[in-house]
């Protein structure tokens, strides 16, 4: 995908108007090409102050900061280069234009970090950090993303991808031996170890989607009988008018959406419309993705007015859901009941304002303790969800199987499920330990 021959470059800092624009060169031309906008290469990782000229007119294109840093002790292992520019677009497209014409191009979005990969700068899940670091919002996503970054998920993946090597590497001596009829106990080891690193998968995977929920924001809806008052929840909760409200029942029918941070979690709310059997499509549509909203929702808010006896549909959505928040609305017009089939029940009204503080704090309290932040590093991705439900399978597979040439081809696909994640699948490196790791000797 990428031509490595190729120098290339980009805006690292933000777009638009602003003080300084960094922009990041990387590639085996990037020497020559500072040669020929400054007339020397500068000192290397020190900032320099130099004038930019077109190699073509002599013009001087800006009074620029540079940074040199020569391969491979770079970002990217490459030579590479920073040139701090005055801000303004015009500076900043003469520099491209100027760029391009000593047979640089633009590169492409994560071209910097792949390459960095590619030389083994950064591991996957490093380079996945990066991007999270980048798109941090939250001071927990920063955290759990530096983390990452640093290389805790790696280590740990890396870790197991070695001990799924070894349990391939005794597995297949123990093929050798027994085809010398030597008895061992080598196959024995290897189930052994596939039944530990099992169990640590396991409960890896047990994570309740802590790491993933706090990258990707935990998903609240609001679910309840049509006129319940969940869109001027909604709106209160978000402090703006972001779904229409009428007295007429029926009136949302989209899933409307709005974001808001609660404890450093990104939290998703989302209203959708009232349940009930319509007879109009587009309405019954609505319910349909109400329901599903509310299946994939990581909390669910049980709209129940108190002027009213509580809705059966909304009672039966929320009977498998221990953790649904029963939520009664319009406490102005009728006193709330102190419970609803024995669960306790928070009163608000939207349009006093009362029990709105108390709801997002119980909201808030919900995401800290479902997202982030363990001793452990997290899983943040579902590519490494995916990845680690596949080596786990394997490793079942190979603990179960009868014949060991089966048991080998599982291990075999558990190196490279785990390889998978960090990016080293290296099934070579077994070949490494059967000859050398321990002393087959003969
Ligand atoms: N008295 C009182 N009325 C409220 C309160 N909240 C909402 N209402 C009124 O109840 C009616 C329905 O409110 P909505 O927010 O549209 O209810 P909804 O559950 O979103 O309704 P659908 O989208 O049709 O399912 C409107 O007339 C609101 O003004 C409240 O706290 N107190
Ligand atoms: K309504
Ligand atoms: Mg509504």
């Amino acid at each position: 995908m990428t031509d490595l021959q190729d120098t290339i470059f980009a805006r690292a800092s933000g777009a638009g108007g602003a003080a300084i624009a960094v922009v990041r060169l990387s590639g085996p031309r990037t020497g020559d090409v500072l040669r020929k906008l400054t007339g020397a290469l500068p000192q290397a990782r020190l900032a320099s102050l130099r004038a930019l000229r077109d190699p073509q007119t002599e013009e001087v294109l800006d009074r620029a900061l540079l940074l040199w840093f020569p391969g491979p002790a770079s970002f990217t292992g490459e030579d590479s280069a920073e040139l701090h520019l005055h801000g303004g677009p015009a500076v900043v497209a003469d520099v491209a234009e100027a760029l391009v014409g000593l047979g640089c191009r633009p590169a492409e979005g994560g071209e910097f970090t792949r390459r960095a990969f590619l030389h083994g700068k950064l591991d996957l899940t490093q380079a996945e950090a990066v991007a999270d670091l980048v798109a941090a919002e939250t001071s927990a996503q920063r955290r759990q993303a530096l983390r990452q970054a640093d290389g805790a998920l790696g280590q740990l993946y890396a870790a197991w991808t070695a001990r799924a090597s070894r349990m391939l590497a005794h597995q297949e001596a123990a093929i050798e031996f027994t085809m010398d009829d030597l008895p061992t106990d080598l196959d024995r080891t290897a189930r052994r170890m596939a039944a530990e690193l099992a169990a640590e998968i396991a409960q890896h995977l047990d994570d309740g989607r802590r790491g993933e929920k706090l990258r990707e924001g935990l998903s609240v809806a609001i679910v309840g009988p049509p006129n319940a008052g969940k869109s001027s929840l909604l709106n209160a909760l978000s402090g703006r008018e972001a779904a229409i409200v009428s007295a007429q029942p029926g009136t949302t029918r989209d899933v409307v959406e709005c974001r808001l941070l609660l404890g450093g979690v990104p939290v998703t709310l989302a209203d959708t419309a009232g349940l009930r059997a319509s007879a109009d499509e587009i309405e019954r549509e609505g319910v349909r993705r109400a329901r599903r909203r509310a299946q994939e929702a990581d909390v669910l808010i049980a709209a129940l007015p108190a002027d009213s006896a509580p809705d059966a549909q909304t009672l039966a959505l929320v009977a498998g859901r221990q953790d649904a928040l029963l939520v009664a609305t319009k406490c102005d017009l009728a006193e709330p009941p102190a419970e609803i089939t024995g669960r306790s029940v928070l009163p608000t009204s939207a349009r006093m304002g009362t029990g709105l503080a108390e709801l997002t704090a119980e909201l808030t309290r919900r995401a800290e303790q479902q997202a982030g932040a363990t001793d452990a590093p997290l899983i943040t991705r579902a590519r490494h969800r995916a990845a680690l439900h596949e080596a786990r399978d394997l490793l079942m597979e190979a603990q179960a199987a009868r014949q060991p040439e089966l048991a080998a081809e599982a291990y075999r696909g558990v190196v490279r499920a785990l390889g998978r994640l960090t990016g080293h699948v290296g099934v070579e490196d077994v070949l490494d330990i059967v000859f050398g790791d321990f002393c087959i000797g003969k």
